[in-house]
């Protein structure tokens, strides 16, 4: 069904979260994004998010970066011509270089609006496989790692299946060793964000002893030779998150053996379109993903839920229910976990309605383009 873009609003969101977020680099207070909203000809919505920090730490996107990608950009192209199918943007926004957190958002929206045009849920059109996904949780840096063990003594009441840990030279095996010691067979993994260096090998074999399902990002964004050679000393598979941006970086991963498992994301890897595809070609080469987050609101949370319905994830996904993060999501009903697990909606689309009053809450500019 032929879809045309007739208008564009761009709200910009400033959220706080409820707890301070912290990892090896960066405390996270807020989500500074910038939500796109696309109406169709026949006043159908279709909602995307950003999801890049204040800084630049994660990738090189910023809230402003996306923001003024979108507005100058990608805008201009989105309206253009009409669309028979949303995989069409990625062809014409091939002259945009990278920005692809500011590219998701826009390919998001238009995604949740042909899922609407077609009256079918978001995860069935990208061809999931099913309609809950296991929740599992990221727990940042906390002052003293008995705070550790009460973050995860929640988590674990409130159902959730995995737990991730922070960590840095200096906070890492240590606070592993404790969590190890009081839960023997929790499906634990650990998160470096780029913390370590090649240099590091012999202390990072120490990991081994511990039973981990995974080490995610332990070295540089660019690191894939270096991923290599630690991953051939170590046992603990390792996980790429902050290397992987297109289908050539995991070609790259896994032609060097710089990874096992690769977390997906679907701003850092541009879109639905490039995700899927990246998840094709991990599944025909052995590597499971798993669903990774980005403190994200509601609209991008369900996005990422979405794509976690996909056949070859296969770890709980980091995607935790609403109110981990926020005392009132932009949905008129929050994401919620359920016995470990978050059910999707089977209404078109992402599933939920967009609480207006709550986005007005939020909202520090608005800008509509037509
Ligand atoms: O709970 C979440 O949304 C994910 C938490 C998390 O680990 C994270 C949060 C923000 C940016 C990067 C990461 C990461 O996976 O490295
Ligand atoms: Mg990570």
């Amino acid at each position: 069904m032929t879809m045309r873009i007739k208008k564009l609003i761009l709200h910009r969101l400033q959220m706080p979260l409820k707890e301070p977020f912290k990892n090896s680099l960066t405390t996270t207070t807020h989500k500074d994004f910038t939500l796109v909203e696309l109406i169709d000809e026949s006043g159908l919505r279709g909602f995307g998010e950003t999801v890049a920090f204040r800084s630049p730490w994660y990738t090189e996107e910023t809230s402003d970066s996306t923001r003024l990608m979108i507005e100058k950009h990608l805008c201009p192209i989105v309206k253009e011509q009409p669309y028979e199918h949303p995989s069409e943007f990625g062809k014409r926004i091939r002259d945009v270089r990278r920005n692809n957190m500011a590219k998701a958002a826009v390919e998001g929206a238009l995604w949740d609006l042909y899922a609407k045009k077609e009256n079918v849920p978001l995860y069935k059109l990208i061809g999931g496989v099913r309609s809950q996904v296991r929740a599992g949780v990221s727990i940042g840096m906390q002052d003293s790692i008995s705070t550790v063990l009460e973050e995860i003594e929640q988590a674990l009441l409130a159902g959730y299946e995995r737990v991730k840990l922070k960590i840095k030279p200096g906070n890492d095996i240590a606070l592993i060793e404790a969590v190890r010691n009081d839960y023997p067979d929790l499906a634990l993994m650990v998160d470096a964000n780029s913390a370590y260096t090649i240099d590091d090998i012999e202390h990072l074999k120490q990991l081994d002893k511990y039973n981990l399902l995974m080490i995610e990002q332990p070295l540089g964004t660019d690191d894939f030779v270096d991923h290599a050679k630690l991953q051939q000393q170590i046992e603990t598979p390792i996980c790429l998150d902050e290397s992987i941006h297109t289908l050539s970086d995991v070609k790259t991963a896994i032609t060097l053996g710089s990874c096992q498992i690769i977390n997906m994301k679907l701003g850092r890897v541009g879109g639905f379109t490039e995700a899927v595809r990246i998840h094709d070609y991990c599944r025909e080469n052995g590597i499971p993903l798993w669903g990774g987050g980005m403190l994200e609101a509601g609209v991008g949370r369900l996005q990422s839920l979405a794509l976690a319905t996909l056949d070859n994830f296969k770890f709980p996904a980091d995607t935790a229910a609403s109110d981990r993060y926020f005392k009132r999501d932009i949905l008129r009903q929050p994401v919620e976990v359920d016995n470990g697990f978050i059910h999707l909606s089977e209404s078109a689309g992402i599933g939920h309605d967009i609480d207006r009053e709550a986005l007005r809450l939020y909202r520090v500019e608005k800008k509509v383009l037509t």
